[in-house]
């Protein structure tokens, strides 16, 4: 059982580290590494996909490969260009609405990914439930416009009513992340008519076969997105991204550049914009040691977790 701490290259989410566990299990690797906004009892799906990984392993796969998207974090449209042109991605999802940046800084910096994108790229924006939805239709028409068209716009405000609101009044197609992900019950969200695509993460999902089940139970077109975990978790969710029915869009799998490094030797790094469908995780070195004080502040939280379900 190994704890990392692993320093992002931007600040991402709010964060600026990431920490996480590595479990070990008769079928390998898995990772539990829910967010600290996750409470102990929102933190159990993520430990069922932990256990999925190490004691069961994944579903066969009916792809062996998968586009992925790059993901632009908070920063200046100089870096964004550069971080686009760096991933050799065809498609980019920018992050938006911070509180540190204006719709303006916004706009510039989506106008700066089609720069480096070309006309053929796509780009995707997510706000992170950030909007109103009187705001979100503003944002979102200003936003298509400095892109040059937006493929899609993720989870511009909280509610599904607010989603299906906002999908009325935008020409741009709605994705739903927190809507699914957050959700008590994600088999039982009623996304379709609020969304137009549905963001699936498999630990909050609890797992890859559960998150196959949200798929068919929303029945929307699905996006596979990672939860910026290293690259043992960003196998699990290459797993479920392998084994989905049909898959339209690139996915937001290529996130292990959002860090200062990784615990596996390669990393899942996309190359010419994918990345390979693996049946295991790969075996994780001892990399980016966390101090004794975070690894036992997992060890309580494995337990308390574990206590849980
Ligand atoms: O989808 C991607 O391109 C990368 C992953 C990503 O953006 C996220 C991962 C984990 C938590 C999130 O705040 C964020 C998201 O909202 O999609
Ligand atoms: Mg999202």
């Amino acid at each position: 059982m190994n704890v990392y701490a692993i320093p992002l290259r931007n600040r991402f989410r709010g964060i600026t580290v990431r920490e996480g566990m590595l479990l070990r299990g008769p079928a390998g690797w898995g990772e539990f590494c829910p967010f600290a906004d996750y409470s102990d009892a929102e933190s159990v799906p993520w430990l069922r996909a932990a256990v999925e990984a190490t004691e069961a392993g994944w579903p066969t796969p009916v792809r062996d490969r998968v586009e992925v998207n790059t993901t632009v974090p908070v920063v200046t449209p100089e870096k964004a260009y550069d971080l686009v042109r760096a991933s050799g991605c065809r498609t980019a999802k920018v992050k938006v609405a911070d509180p540190r940046s204006s719709l303006t800084d916004d706009c510039d910096r989506v106008a700066a990914v089609r720069d480096a994108l070309g006309p053929a790229g796509a780009i995707r924006v997510d706000a992170n439930t950030a909007w109103d939805v009187d705001t979100a239709v503003r944002a979102i028409t200003d936003l298509d416009k400095a892109a040059g068209g937006l493929e899609y716009a993720e989870q511009p405000v909280p509610s599904i009513e607010d989603l299906a609101a906002v999908r009325r009044r935008v020409p741009v197609r709605i994705a739903a992340d927190e809507s699914i992900r957050r959700a008590e019950d994600p088999l039982k969200v009623a996304v379709a008519g609020a969304a137009d695509i549905a963001v699936l993460k498999v630990a909050p999902l609890g797992g890859v076969r559960r998150a196959l089940e949200v798929a068919e139970a929303c029945g929307l077109p699905c996006v596979v997105s990672s939860a910026v975990e290293t690259s043992v978790g960003l196998a699990a969710g290459l797993a479920l991204a392998g084994a989905l029915p049909s898959l339209e869009f690139a996915c937001g799998l290529g996130t292990i550049s959002l860090l200062e490094g990784d615990v596996c030797v390669p990393s899942l790094s996309p190359v010419d914009g994918y990345l390979p469908v693996l049946h295991q995780a790969p075996e994780p070195t001892d990399a980016y040691p966390a101090s004794a004080e975070v690894q036992a502040a997992w060890q309580a939280r494995l337990q308390r977790v574990r206590g849980f379900s």
